[in-house]
């Protein structure tokens, strides 16, 4: 079978710029992909994050150009895995043009290709956590959100420093009502010292019944530094999820083999293959937290599939962040398209 291929690069700014312990991050880059045979059509998105050890969006780009326009099943499933996000992308396109790619396609005379974007609900089997702004804006944020229906937090820590993010921890924690869940995120930002010591803080909060449950902190010290996790995660009540760490499966395979018995982040868009993901997942039975990339609706919706079907911890999903991202037009994907 032979498939029709074009893609489109997109820009996107963050309403307010994303501080982690990276630095900040204003403009999130992709690319739309579509592939189509004569009835049918399937849309994919490839959005990388470099600093995860995913491709650069160069990279990317570049893999796309070379292609023809004409390609196969065979092309798709021999990406290699150094371009996790385009195996992604376009193994999402072939999943969508078998499972009623039609619905999407409206086919208009003078504009052969006039994508529809796909107004899917979001699976409702799903909870989804809500990415707080990391300082002490969080201390306002999270009502609105709570408001919103939102019962799982993420706060990013590491970003300014300890003696102050503490405190903040301690009126954030004292703040959010007992039956919410706090998640933190270090970004592979704390000294092993520093780790110890936000463990140390949520293994008492934790102790107290009537406070809000500390769910896990994510990846706090950096990807080279594995060992000194795994023993932070036996030292510690606290739950520790590896999220640098495991941004490709290859790494996730391997921390599952080295002993990781915590939880895993998966995000979906740069992990790689999904096939190959569905796999292990179902043989490993890992304690998985899906999480966005801050894709699109087009990635975003490939993602939140396989995060319903392989959530068997049922833990929130990190897909609550939209409000992050600048307000698109109902038409975007159709303005994107136009030559
Ligand atoms: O996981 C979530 O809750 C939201 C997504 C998120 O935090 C994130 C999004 C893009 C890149 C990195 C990260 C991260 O987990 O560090
Ligand atoms: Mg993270």
């Amino acid at each position: 079978m032979r498939y029709q291929f074009e893609f489109r690069p997109y820009q996107r700014r963050f309403i307010r710029p994303l501080a982690t312990s990276h630095g900040t991050w204003d403009i999130r880059e992709g690319i739309i992909l579509c592939l189509r045979d004569e009835t049918n059509i399937g849309w994919g998105e490839i959005a990388p994050i470099s600093w995860f050890d995913s491709e650069t969006i160069e990279q990317a780009l570049s893999f796309c150009r070379q292609l023809p326009t004409e390609i196969t099943e065979e092309t798709v499933f021999s990406i290699p895995d150094e371009l996790p996000a385009c195996q992604f992308g376009f193994e999402s396109a072939l999943r969508g043009l078998g499972s009623g790619g039609k619905k999407n396609y409206s086919p208009c005379p003078l504009v052969p290709l006039s994508p529809c974007l796909p107004v899917l609900p979001s699976p409702s089997s799903l909870t989804y956590s809500a990415l707080l702004p990391a300082g002490e804006a969080a201390l306002e944020q999270w009502q609105t959100l709570w408001e919103e229906g939102y019962r799982t937090f993420k706060w990013k820590i590491g970003v300014y420093a300890i003696a102050c993010e503490l405190k903040i921890f301690e009126l954030l924690t004292q703040a959010l009502p007992p039956d919410a869940k706090l998640r933190l995120d270090a970004n592979g930002g704390l000294s092993y010292e520093d780790a110890n010591l936000w463990l140390w803080t949520c293994d008492n909060i934790q102790a107290n019944q009537n406070r809000v449950s500390i769910e896990f902190i994510e990846q706090p010290l950096s990807v080279d530094q594995f060992q000194r996790m795994l023993e932070l995660s036996y030292f510690h009540q606290t739950k520790i999820a590896l999220d640098e760490s495991v941004a490709t499966l290859k790494q996730l395979e391997c921390c599952f083999k080295q002993g990781w018995r915590d939880i895993f982040v998966i995000k979906p868009g740069i992990v790689g293959s999904p096939s190959r993901l569905r796999q292990f997942c179902l043989d490993c039975k890992i304690d998985a937290v899906f999480s966005s990339v801050f894709e699109t609706e087009i990635g975003r919706q490939a993602a939140l599939k396989l995060a319903a079907e392989l959530s068997q911890h049922h833990r929130a999903v990190g897909f609550g962040v939209n409000h992050l991202l600048e307000q698109e037009k109902d038409n975007w994907l159709e303005n994107l398209w136009k030559f």
